[in-house]
């Protein structure tokens, strides 16, 4: 990446005497080898929890470079920063400062800062489809943003295919719905929440979200944490547990589009971020995410023309109605999220 040197992120352990929820290890490797077994175990990693690690994902390269622009990104001034806020009318790329989404239903501000890089952007670059972006983060797009989307693409389409065949659906049903080339919400995000304090007690650290609990917009998040921070609360269970980083491991996790299109087969499951556990909660905290979501012209309803058990679904009574368009239902989401919009909501 020109003008950037290359930053190996300092792994401080997990502690191991924090309380965390196991997740399915997904093999990459398998799956893409048509492996069955793995097959069933993304399926059940994916309807009973919505989340999984997945190993031998080959984009570790791609990642590193990412949580280098990141960091370039997010030492810039705020000033700088905030020419590219994103606003509070539904738009999702740029730059979202700290405060500028509520973290719960009393109001209470986030401290999280986006950087979030349109995928429309980063495939027609040098021509801008959504927005610009700081010259640091254009002058990367090349050479480090599209291998990472187009990496992350690639794995989420095949997660995609294995997912559409446990469904029963004709081959390249979901497929057509998440057309690279059309215009979509698909976005690569790096975040950043500042340091907590090394001496804070674990329940305060926990009591409050960073980022506030929500599932994901979209069909497919894939994830990648060094520090913990990252909590689930698993179906069934009130307790926030974390989910603990594993070198190498992305974390992926299923959104309400795949959910909708499955009639609640697939689980897009609650999460949130806090600061991470013990010792490691004095370090700011890196995360960074591609985001699937379907193009923006998909209607979101249940696939129940496509797919059997969808059918089966709704035939016990899911809700079968249309939910309106991927494109309108992310703005109605994030213009929910944004402070400024709080009292619409309240
Ligand atoms: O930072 C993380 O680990 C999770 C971020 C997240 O859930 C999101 O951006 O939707
Ligand atoms: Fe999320």
């Amino acid at each position: 990446m020109p003008g950037l040197v290359s930053d190996t992120p300092v792994h401080l352990p997990f502690p191991d005497d924090v309380p965390t929820h196991p997740l399915l290890v997904i093999d990459y490797a398998l799956i893409e080898a048509d492996d069955e077994g793995e097959q069933d175990r993304l399926w059940k990693a994916a309807t009973e929890l919505g989340f999984w690690y997945l190993k031998n994902h080959g984009a570790d390269a791609e990642v590193d470079s990412m949580f280098t622009l990141g960091k370039a990104f997010m030492g810039l001034s705020l000033e700088e920063k905030m020419q590219y806020e994103e606003g509070d009318g539904g738009m999702q790329f740029g730059y979202k400062a700290a405060g500028y989404h509520t973290a719960d239903e009393h109001g209470t501000l986030d401290a999280t800062e986006f950087l979030d890089i349109a995928k429309d952007d980063v495939l027609a670059y040098p021509t801008d489809v959504h927005r610009t972006y700081p010259p640091l983060v254009a002058e990367a797009i090349e050479s480090t943003v599209r291998p990472f989307v187009n990496r992350s693409i690639a794995i989420n389409e095949t997660l995609l295919g294995v997912l559409n065949k446990k469904l029963g659906m004709p081959e390249g049903t979901l497929a057509r719905m998440h057309v690279r080339e059309e215009r979509s919400g698909c976005v690569a995000r790096v975040i950043r929440t500042p340091p907590q304090g090394a001496d804070i007690p674990p329940a305060v650290l926990e009591e409050q979200a960073l980022l506030g609990a929500h599932t994901d917009f979209g069909s497919l998040s894939f994830l990648h944490n060094r520090l913990g921070g990252l909590q689930v609360l698993a179906p069934g269970t009130e307790k926030w547990l974390y989910v603990k980083p594993i070198p190498g491991h992305a974390i992926c996790n299923v959104g309400d589009a795949l959910n909708i299109f499955s009639g609640g087969l697939i689980r897009s499951n609650m999460h949130r971020v806090v600061a991470p556990p013990k010792a490691q909660s004095a370090f700011e905290r890196y995360s960074l995410a591609f985001f699937t979501r379907p193009h923006d012209s998909v209607v979101l309803r249940p696939l129940a023309n496509e797919s059997a058990p969808v059918a089966a679904r709704v035939a016990a009574g899911v809700p079968n109605e249309e939910r309106g368009t991927s494109g309108e239902w992310l703005v109605r989401r994030l213009r929910y999220l944004r402070t400024e919009n709080y009292h619409v909501c309240e």
